[in-house]
């Protein structure tokens, strides 16, 4: 069976105080969990804090972008190799933020995807349909090719390594969801096509559902047999609402 993943992305939030706050009230929560892996992508300038912070606990930390040089002239950036250096398990790729209002393309989400991994950094790739394309029966085309460009150029071993997040761009953070049978629907689609080209791995990626994941709705998600996880945003940023998200999905994997 897949481990299953919790991971929240906290987008442009909290400062290095609240960080801290709110990583030493979540592990207290989360103490018992053994069979959840549970992390946080905090800002660039949270990341060694959060990583301090979750020291003693299971916590694992991502970035939320990365650039695929290692060093050099990239002003803004932050490259894998520095992650690697501070310990840092994870970077997102890929956020359909990152996608639409930073022009970011497939094939730089391909360039930054083999960069983390040649780190040791595993990358969480975000691939999801607009509501036009929803509505046009365009969600097959869509996520398949964002996936398989993401994953070009990867060895068998490397896709074990990777995970993907199916996150639907209208259900982000507008309190709408896929239905949970949707989502396992379409995450059961993007394994499918994975198995073609790399028919080991599909059966051990894993593929987390995003978009307004919440304690009310965690249930019904985690349920599904096709999703191994979820990427949450909004629900993440309280030590509340996360460890509800975390400790009812733990239950649901007894
Ligand atoms: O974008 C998301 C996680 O990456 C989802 O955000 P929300 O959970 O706030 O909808």
């Amino acid at each position: 069976m897949r481990k299953p993943f919790i991971c929240g992305n906290w987008k442009m939030n909290k400062n290095v105080e609240e960080a801290e706050a709110m990583i030493t009230a979540l592990k207290d929560k989360v103490k018992a969990v053994d069979n959840v892996e549970m992390g946080i992508c905090p800002t660039a300038l949270c990341l060694t804090t959060v990583k301090k912070a979750a020291e003693g606990s299971d916590l694992v930390t991502g970035a939320e972008n990365i650039y695929w040089k290692d060093a050099g002239a990239y002003t803004g950036e932050i490259s894998a190799k520095m992650l690697a250096d501070s310990n840092i398990e994870y970077t997102i790729v890929g956020h359909s933020e990152r996608r639409e209002i930073f022009g970011e393309s497939d094939y730089e989400v391909n360039k930054k995807v083999l960069s983390a991994l040649s780190h040791g950094v595993k990358p969480i790739v975000c691939v999801g349909e607009t509501l036009e394309e929803r509505k046009a029966d365009q969600i097959e085309a869509k996520v398949n090719f964002q996936v398989d460009s993401a994953l070009a150029g990867l060895s068998e071993e490397e896709v074990e390594d990777v995970v993907i997040a199916y996150e639907p761009i209208w259900a982000i953070g507008t309190g709408e969801t896929a239905s949970a049978e949707e989502a396992n629907r379409v995450i059961g689609i993007i394994r499918n096509n994975i198995r073609k080209e790399f028919p080991k791995a599909a059966d051990k990626i894993r593929i987390q559902y995003g978009g307004s994941v919440k304690p009310h709705n965690v249930e019904e998600i985690m349920a599904q047999s096709e999703i191994d996880g979820a990427l949450v945003g909004g629900a993440s940023l309280e030590a509340d609402s996360f460890s509800e998200i975390i400790l009812k999905t733990a239950e649901i994997y007894k």
